[in-house]
């Protein structure tokens, strides 16, 4: 267990809002933007929108939309401190994002709360995202000191050497699932690496990236590497076009991610994709059924399921599809579901009243489709009335469903399980890769030879066996086909952020042709 945060800690965050930790009295007080080490509204801010507490339907404030002006001048600051952090060498960058990870240790809770409020998910939850997150800074921290080329000997004493160099500003656009985390997962690589980064939350989850930027300024990076612009889809368009932003890293839905790459595309940006997916879960009927279970709710189930890694089909060996059904709908029927900032609450709000519409929309399709819900599926009203305009709902699991229905082939992105039962390997395979998605998938059963061969033949960029959605820092996390490109985490991700030069040595004289 991680020590809780020194109360010293939290009138500092108090200055900027008006917070304790119950649902219901968070009011946002302070600007959301981040420029040059400081909080500031952005000059050309003229559109203003409401933050949400998913726990209540209440409005917690309002912020103000950059505009281009404001996109340039986070531009001009980042580049400036790119300047200053570019030059340093691997080990002093890791020394300040070993600070910064210290710091997030130190007010964990703090941000958890915030993260809570903002995204609806359950503070046991969200401790866990924050926990992710200063690992990857940790993570990132000791891998900025080893970044490093290669020697290569050259006919008469001449040779080569290669650098990796930083590429510099990038930009960071989220979506609104794991902010804190995200904005972590792309600036810990992008810093280690010496780039400067300016990052766009989702307009749907402001508040807590503002933290993680005054969290890097206290831990000594340069003013303006780490710039916050607000905003939807118009600013962040006004980031990708720009032309000193090197590289754009977008988490998103697939069609933002088409359109990041068209942007991105005219001014020859490198870009990372992290997008959707509809990812496959395939248990044998020799897995231990205890922990096919377990992986299922887990596949399914985290932070009301808008993940977007999450096994949605879950494919079921005929042998043990009553078996498995029957565990899995009791369990999901004891998930304790209300105010995300109780201690027990396993499973809060759904981030905004049009999705949790949504979601339910893409059951009430699944039942006229043929789909028998097994549990769950219906709004959620919780007891206590503060919460009685929240956006909570019952999670779902569904049985009787075919491949061609659109709960099975769609990202539903909400609490909502699909059980599909099957036969053979062979068979399970053809079904499980038969999407334009490809970011996960996941294999329970208990014969080592089965489970490399699933996962060696799914088109998927992260799989899981025997276990599903746990996320270590170490190890890169991406897409196939539609699902996107580019990774993040592990040290696959710094490749991603940095750019390699080779320099040829002469040692003799130039041999010319002419
Ligand atoms: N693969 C991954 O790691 C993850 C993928 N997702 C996907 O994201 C979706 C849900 O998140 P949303 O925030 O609703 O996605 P979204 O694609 O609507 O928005 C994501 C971000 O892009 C920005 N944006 C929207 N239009 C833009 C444009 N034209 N140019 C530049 N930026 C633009 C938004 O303001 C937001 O910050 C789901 O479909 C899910 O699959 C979500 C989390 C993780
Ligand atoms: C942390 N994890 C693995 C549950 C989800 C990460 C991907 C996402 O942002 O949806």
């Amino acid at each position: 267990m991680l020590p809780r945060p020194s109360l010293s800690l939290l009138p500092r965050f108090c200055a900027f809002a008006t917070m304790s930790s119950k649902t219901s009295t968070f009011h946002l007080q302070q600007p959301l933007n981040y420029r040059a080490g400081a909080r500031i509204q952005p000059v050309d801010g003229s559109h203003s929108e409401e933050v949400y507490e998913p726990a209540t339907g209440r409005v917690m404030g309002k912020f103000l939309f950059s505009g281009e002006k404001e996109v340039d001048l986070a531009v001009q600051s980042a580049k400036a401190a790119f300047k200053i952090w570019s030059q340093k060498s691997g080990m002093e960058r890791s020394r300040v994002l070993l600070e910064a990870a210290r710091i997030i240790r130190e007010r964990r809770e703090e941000i958890a709360t915030m993260e809570t409020i903002n995204n609806g998910k359950s503070i046991f939850e969200a401790r866990v995202d924050i926990d992710i997150s200063w690992q990857c800074l940790e993570y990132y921290a000791g891998l900025a000191g080893a970044i490093a080329g290669q020697h290569v000997q050259l006919p008469g004493g001449s040779f080569a050497y290669t650098r990796r160099e930083a590429l510099g500003v990038c930009v960071g656009i989220g979506a609104w699932n794991y902010p804190f985390q995200i904005a972590c997962w792309k600036s810990a690589p992008a810093l280690a690496c010496g780039n400067a980064m300016i990052y766009k939350p989702s307009p749907l989850t402001p508040i807590s990236v503002v933290m993680l930027a005054e969290i890097f300024t206290q831990a000594g990076v340069p003013n303006g590497l780490f710039n916050v612009v607000q905003g939807g889809a118009a600013t962040g368009q006004f980031l990708c076009q720009h032309r000193d932003v090197a590289k754009v890293s977008f988490t998103g839905s697939v069609p933002t991610g088409i359109k990041i790459m068209e942007m991105s595309a005219k001014g020859i940006k490198p870009v990372t994709l992290e997008l959707g997916g509809k990812s496959p879960l395939i248990i044998f009927s020799d897995s231990v059924l205890e922990n096919a279970v377990n992986g299922a709710l887990m596949a399914n189930f985290l932070t009301q399921g808008e993940v977007c890694c999450n096994g949605t089909r879950v494919f079921v060996q005929r042998e043990i599809l009553e078996a498995f059904t029957e565990e899995v709908v009791k369990h999901t029927q004891k998930i304790k579901i209300g105010d995300p900032l109780v201690e027990d609450t396993r499973m809060g709000a759904l981030i905004s009243r049009p999705h949790l519409e949504r979601v339910l929309g893409f059951i009430t399709q699944a039942k006229e489709q043929g789909a028998k819900v097994l549990c769950g599926g219906e709004l959620y009203v919780p007891d206590d009335p503060k919460l009685k305009n929240g956006y909570y709902m019952q999670p779902c699991v569904l049985g009787d469903c075919r491949d061609d229905m659109t709960c099975v082939k769609e990202e539903i992105f909400g609490p909502v399980m699909s059980i599909l039962p099957f036969d053979t390997e062979e068979e399970v395979l053809e079904r499980a890769n038969n999407t334009t998605f490809g970011l996960a998938g996941g294999v329970f059963t208990r014969d080592i030879q089965r489970a490399h061969r699933v996962v060696a033949a799914l088109q998927a960029g992260m799989c899981f066996i025997n276990n599903y959605n746990i996320s270590p820092v170490e190890l890169p996390f991406g897409g196939y086909k539609m699902s996107g490109f580019g990774r993040e985490n592990g040290q696959a991700a710094m490749e991603y952020y940095s750019q390699l030069k080779t320099v040829c040595v002469e040692m003799g004289d130039v041999e010319s042709v002419f």
